[in-house]
């Protein structure tokens, strides 16, 4: 049987070893998955491995062992469809400082071939949906710390590829600006967009995220629905409680759950 678009996972790690040296790796064979229209939360303490696994996802790190799929491909059998693939956002905006916001979406739907029209007709929702119609014509210069963020975001969703991947969004966001992202997440979701987001904000992954992988010290630790992240942790009442359990629990040597 040919698997249909939607059974290939937007993002398979298959017991991927890896990090910054052979001698000491980071991360210790790590797997999940993540499928087209789901949202999974990648939580750990500060130096758990989580930007060192985003690296090996998006190939900027290669494993020592085990592999990555993005949309059913690895980075070495088609270099140009993996990274087309996917869509990262850092923790810190990066803009193109002589690009106003306008021409930064521009510039994203040309550079993925997106329909001029479409490209048009999202990006002048986005502006409305992140409040940012105003400052449309602005160089990043004259923008807020959240405002450029906003302007990373829009991009990334403009283009709505299989697999976004989100670094701590929510930091410097004013709370409208992080109604409008959760909804702008739900809405890529519908297209089948896949999310991969890192986040220390444990609430807001608990009420969407449809599942969540919890790392520590480059092993994972726990996996699965938030429901079952917390039975797991010994049915703890909340995410940040259920974090603390199986961190603690961790440290004393307990065994991976989940
Ligand atoms: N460029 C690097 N060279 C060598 N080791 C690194 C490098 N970057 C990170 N590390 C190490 O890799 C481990 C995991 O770091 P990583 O940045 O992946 O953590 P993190 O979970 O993203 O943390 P945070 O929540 O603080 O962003 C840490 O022990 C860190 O010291």
């Amino acid at each position: 049987m040919t698997p249909t678009q939607s059974s290939v996972p937007a993002l398979e790690i298959d017991r991927l070893t890896g990090g910054y040296s052979q001698r000491r790796p980071v991360l210790h064979e790590i797997s999940f998955k993540v499928m087209p229209g789901e949202m999974t939360g990648l939580i750990g303490l500060n130096g758990a491995g989580k930007s060192t696994a985003i690296k090996h996802i998006l190939g900027l790190m290669l494993p020592h062992s085990g592999e990555v799929k993005v949309a059913g491909v690895r980075l070495s059998e088609d270099r140009a469809k993996f990274r087309a693939s996917c869509s990262y956002v850092p923790e810190q905006p990066t803009l193109f400082p002589n690009l106003t916001v306008a021409e930064h979406l521009r510039w994203t739907a040309m550079a993925y071939g997106l329909d001029e029209g479409e490209a048009d007709r999202r990006a002048a929702g986005l502006a409305e949906t992140f409040r940012m119609e105003k400052a449309m014509g602005q160089l990043p210069d004259t923008l807020s710390k959240g405002m450029k963020q906003k302007v990373m975001l829009m991009n990334a969703l403009l283009v709505s590829p299989p697999l976004l991947i989100i670094d701590e969004p929510f930091l410097g966001l004013d709370p409208l600006a992080t109604r409008a992202l959760l909804e702008a997440l739900e809405e890529a979701r519908r297209r089948e967009c896949a999310i991969l987001l890192c986040s220390h904000i444990l609430p807001a992954l608990e009420r969407r995220a449809d599942h969540l992988v919890v790392l520590h010290q480059g092993k994972i630790i726990a996996s699965g629905t938030p429901d079952q992240v917390k039975e797991a942790a010994g049915g703890q009442p909340t995410l940040d409680d259920a974090f603390e359990a199986l961190v603690l629990n961790a440290e004393r040597g307990g065994r991976p759950v989940g």
